[in-house]
């Protein structure tokens, strides 16, 4: 016999035909009443992708506290708001991350480039320049 226990139900979605059923054609029905016109493997992994982006802003705003404890150090002491010897080694430890990930390492490349050249920006600001 087929299992109708909820957490199965819930996976359970059929498409409508346009006729005699309460969905229509196209539209998406489960087992709990939901109807969509989004295919469910769709707005599953959009839901993925929307837990995957708000994990990249909370990783993305930790990150520019510790640029923004760094700028002011480097601000303290006179060091200089860029350190390109540091952004090389850290674009070639992304790249090779990256590859072994399956992630373009020319598009890790130019997004680090990206955000270095914002906190670069910040550290220039916090040493009393534009
Ligand atoms: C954060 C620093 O300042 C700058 C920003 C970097 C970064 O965002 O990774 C790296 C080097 C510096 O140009 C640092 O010197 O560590």
């Amino acid at each position: 016999m087929e299992c109708r226990c909820p957490h199965v139900a819930r996976s359970r979605w059929w498409r409508g035909s346009g006729s005699g059923t309460r969905w229509g054609a196209g539209e998406w029905a489960s087992y709990d009443g939901r109807v969509s016109d989004i295919p469910p493997d769709l707005a599953r992994l959009r839901s993925s992708i929307d837990n995957i982006d708000a994990a990249l802003v909370h990783l993305l705003a930790e990150r520019f506290k510790c640029t923004q404890a760094v700028g002011e150090l480097k601000a303290a002491v006179g060091m200089p708001a860029a350190d390109p010897g540091r952004e090389e080694a850290q674009v070639a430890r992304l790249r090779a991350l990256a590859d072994d990930s399956g992630l373009d390492p020319q598009f890790a490349e130019a997004f680090l480039n990206f955000i270095i050249a914002e906190v670069i920006h910040h550290h220039e600001h916090l040493a009393g320049g534009s």
